[in-house]
């Protein structure tokens, strides 16, 4: 059965934590089941490519999915196909380069013979994200005296930036905005062995989180609309972003005999996850905890309330 190009972009599943927590990790292998996904990718490419209107003299893939169609870019488009390795796998003279990943410190090689002085060159990975790998590739490139007119990838996580530290252009086939996952595990239980039903609130002074949910929202709007993340000044944000909640909260008719826990933290939107567990004994009669989060470009804000009846 052909393939629709919707349909390969379907195949790519995405793993919370791995190969490190915080990861959200985008999984290509599953388009390579099907061999006419794996056909239509490469053609998508390779229209790619030739909308550029020059010559092509070499693909370079990038180690280690580069390779899975790199090569069979560069047959359907009748050129050379030239590695781009991790240190010390390659035979013969190369050149290397240093280079920073997502994950840390790597060195890449090329052999010095894999291009010719002047040769145009398109790289190919599945992935572009801090686009460490890819500079690295470009730089290797330079070094030999070829010229890259575009690097194309199955997937851009874009919030990473990775296309700024290139100097060719870039193509990506899935343009990833969702960098940031959360999930939050509340675990409760009673904190009395029984006996508190008549001390517990009436349905009008009862905590609901239906109510308090969007107070936490605008707080959060207004304080972080037109907010930037930066190193400074985080710390003492959150700090006046939980005070107003609770404030506001307090301010709630028939809350009285509520006490509020404001958690909130302030992340950078920058493409990594975080993921929270949050322990808690109380009466689920009457305590509840709500979570609201709020986004922009630059900001990630989750705000927590606890909400503990005091009987
Ligand atoms: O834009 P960057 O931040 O440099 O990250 C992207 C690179 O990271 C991954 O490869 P990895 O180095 O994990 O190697 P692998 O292909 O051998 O898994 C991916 O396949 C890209 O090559
Ligand atoms: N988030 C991610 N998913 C898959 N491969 C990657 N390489 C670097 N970051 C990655």
């Amino acid at each position: 059965m052909p393939y629709t190009i919707e349909q390969v972009k379907a195949l790519v599943r995405e793993f919370p934590d791995f190969p490190s927590k915080g990861i959200l990790f985008r999984d290509i292998f599953p388009i390579f089941r099907h061999p006419e996904a794996v056909e239509c990718l490469v053609d998508h490419f390779v229209e790619r490519i030739k909308e550029l209107g020059q010559r092509v003299d070499v693909v370079v893939g990038l180690d280690a999915r580069g390779f899975l169609f790199g090569p069979l870019i560069a047959i359907k488009l009748g050129v050379a196909f030239a590695p781009v390795r991790k240190r010390g796998k390659l035979p013969g003279e190369v050149v290397s380069v240093t280079y920073m990943k997502e994950y840390g410190p790597d060195v890449f090689e090329m052999q010095a013979d894999a291009l010719a002085a002047g040769q145009n060159v398109v790289i190919i990975d599945d992935l572009l994200a801090t686009g460490g790998s890819c500079k690295a590739a470009e730089d290797l490139v330079a070094q030999l005296k070829g010229k890259v007119l575009l690097s194309a990838f199955v997937i851009s996580l874009v919030g990473l930036e990775g296309d700024k530290k290139l100097k060719a252009p870039v193509y990506a086939l899935i343009e990833c905005y969702k960098l940031f996952y959360l999930e939050m595990t509340l675990t409760q239980g009673m904190a009395d062995g029984g006996g508190a039903a008549a001390l517990r609130p009436d349905y009008m002074h009862r905590f609901r989180p239906t109510v308090a949910k969007p107070v936490i929202s605008e707080v959060l709007r207004s304080t972080l609309g037109n907010a930037k993340y930066e190193a400074e000044g985080m710390a003492e944000l959150s700090t006046s972003i939980g005070e107003k909640i609770v404030q506001r909260l307090v301010a709630e008719p028939g809350l009285e005999r509520y006490k509020f826990v404001a958690n909130v933290s302030i992340f950078q939107n920058n493409g990594q996850g975080a993921r929270m567990s949050i322990g808690a004994t109380w009466d689920p009669e009457s305590d509840a905890a709500v979570q609201e989060t709020f986004t922009s470009e630059s900001i990630r804000c989750v705000a927590v309330v606890f909400a503990v009846y005091v009987y």
